[in-house]
C-alpha cells in the first residue's frame, strides 16, 4: 500500500522552518561534541548536574510544548470533539496511574514504550512535513522508521549506559515499592544484548529497504544522517542528559517547525478563538496538568521513592510525564483519525 509520500512541498519550505530543523541537528552535534570531548578529557559532569539539565529541559521546555501541541491540535475542532478528547485523555491518564499502582514493572515497560512511540511517531511526521519521506513507500516502512527513530531514544542508552539506565529504572519503581527492581542485570546482560542486536537489525532493515525501494534520494540520505545522529547522540551523551535534551532540542524544536509549516498551508491561520478564550484554554490545560501531577503525588506510596531530592524528582517527574504522554500518542494521534496531533495535510 502506498502511504509514504511527502505531503508538503520541500523545495518551497520557508527558510525559518528549515532553519529550525537545521538547528535541531546542529544542537545534537554540539551536545555530542561537548560530551565527547568531556569524556576524552575525563571531565564528564557530575550526576547532579546531569539531573538538573534533565529537569530544566523536561519541565521548563518540553512540558509547555506538550500543552501547545494539544492547543494547536484542538483549536477549530469544536466543543463536542474537544470534550470527547479531554474525557478520553483523562480516562487513559487514570488507567495508566492505576496500572502503575497494580503492576509497576509492566507499567514501567509501557512508559518506556510511550517514549519510543512519541519520539518515533512524532519524528516520522516531521519527516513528512520537513525532511522528506519519499523513500518510505509502504506502511511497514513507516512503522519501521518510527520504531528505529523512537528505539534510538530508549534502546541505545540501555545498551551504552546500562548501569545508569537500570539504576534510574529502579528509582522509578521505588515510588511504588522500594523492594522492586527491573528484571535485568546491571552489567552486560543477554536480554540487553539481544535488544541492542534487534535494534541494529532494525536500523539496517529500515535504511536498507529505503535505499532499495527509493534509491539514494535526498530524503534517504537525510534519513541516514539523522538516524545516525540520533544513534551517536544516545551512545555518546550520558543517558540522563541525552533524554533531558532530546525532548526539548530535537522533539519540540522539530514539532514547532512542522506545525509552522502546516499552519502556513492551512486556509485560516488564526485559531478561531478570541484572545481571552485562547488564554483561558492554555491556563485550564496547565492547571489540569498540574492537577494530574498532584493526584499522582498523593496516590503514589513514596512520591520521591525515599531518595535524595534530585533523583527523587527525576524519578517522579519521569513517571508523571510518561503518564501524560501515553494519551498524547494514543488519544492525540492514534484515536484522532481525522487529524491527529502531528497533523500533516
Ligand atoms: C530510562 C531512564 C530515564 C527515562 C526517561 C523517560 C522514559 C522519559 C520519557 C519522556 C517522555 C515520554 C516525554 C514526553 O514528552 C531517565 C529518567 C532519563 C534516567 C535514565 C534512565
Amino acid at each position: 500500500m502506498e502511504t509514504g509520500s511527502s505531503r508538503i512541498e520541500h523545495r518551497g519550505v520557508p527558510p525559518l522552518e528549515r532553519l529550525v530543523v537545521d538547528a535541531s541537528r546542529v544542537a545534537l552535534l554540539v551536545v555530542i561534541a561537548a560530551f565527547g570531548a568531556a569524556a576524552l578529557l575525563g571531565r564528564t559532569p557530575s550526576l547532579d548536574i546531569q539531573m538538573l539539565i534533565y529537569l530544566v529541559g523536561m519541565v521548563a521546555i518540553n512540558l509547555p510544548h506538550g500543552g501547545y501541541e494539544h492547543f494547536t491540535n484542538l483549536r477549530r475542532r469544536g466543543l463536542p470533539f474537544g470534550a470527547r478528547y479531554v474525557a478520553l485523555y483523562l480516562a487513559f491518564v487514570a488507567g495508566f496511574i492505576a496500572f502503575f499502582l497494580l503492576a509497576p514493572v509492566l507499567a514501567l515497560g509501557l512508559a518506556f514504550a510511550t517514549a519510543v512511540a512519541k519520539g518515533g511517531h512524532g519524528d516520522l511526521r516531521v519527516m513528512d512535513a520537513q525532511v522528506g519521506s519519499d523513500h518510505l513507500e509502504y506502511r511497514w516502512q513507516r512503522f519501521l522508521a518510527a520504531l528505529v527513530r523512537g528505539g534510538a531514544v530508549m534502546i541505545v542508552p540501555l545498551v551504552f549506559w546500562t548501569e545508569t539506565f537500570v539504576g534510574f529504572s529502579d528509582y522509578m519503581l521505588a515510588l511504588f515499592d522500594p523492594a522492586l527492581s527491573v528484571p535485568l542485570a546491571s552489567g552486560p546482560d543477554v536480554a540487553i544484548t539481544a535488544l541492542g542486536g534487534l535494534f541494529a537489525l532494525g536500523v539496517v532493515a529500515h535504511l536498507g529497504s529505503g535505499l532499495l525501494i527509493g534509491g539514494a534520494s535526498r530524503a534517504w540520505l537525510l534519513d541516514v544522517f539523522e538516524t545516525s545522529l540520533l544513534v551517536v547522540f544516545f551512545a555518546v551523551v550520558p543517558v540522563v542528559v541525552a533524554i533531558g535534551l532530546y525532548f526539548p532540542l530535537w522533539y519540540s524544536l522539530r514539532q514547532s517547525a512542522r506545525s509552522a509549516a502546516v499552519n502556513r498551508q492551512l486556509e485560516h491561520r488564526d485559531d478561531g478563538l478570541p484572545v481571552g478564550l485562547a488564554w483561558a484554554a492554555l491556563v485550564v490545560g496547565a492547571l489540569a496538568t498540574a492537577t494530574v501531577a498532584a493526584v499522582l503525588w498523593v496516590v503514589v506510596p513514596n512520591p520521591l521513592g525515599g531518595l535524595p531530592l534530585l533523583p527523587g524528582l527525576v524519578a517522579f517527574y519521569t513517571i508523571f510525564i510518561c503518564i501524560v504522554a501515553l494519551p498524547h500518542v494514543v488519544v492525540g494521534e492514534w484515536l484522532d483519525v481525522g487529524r491527529g496531533i502531528w497533523y500533516v495535510p
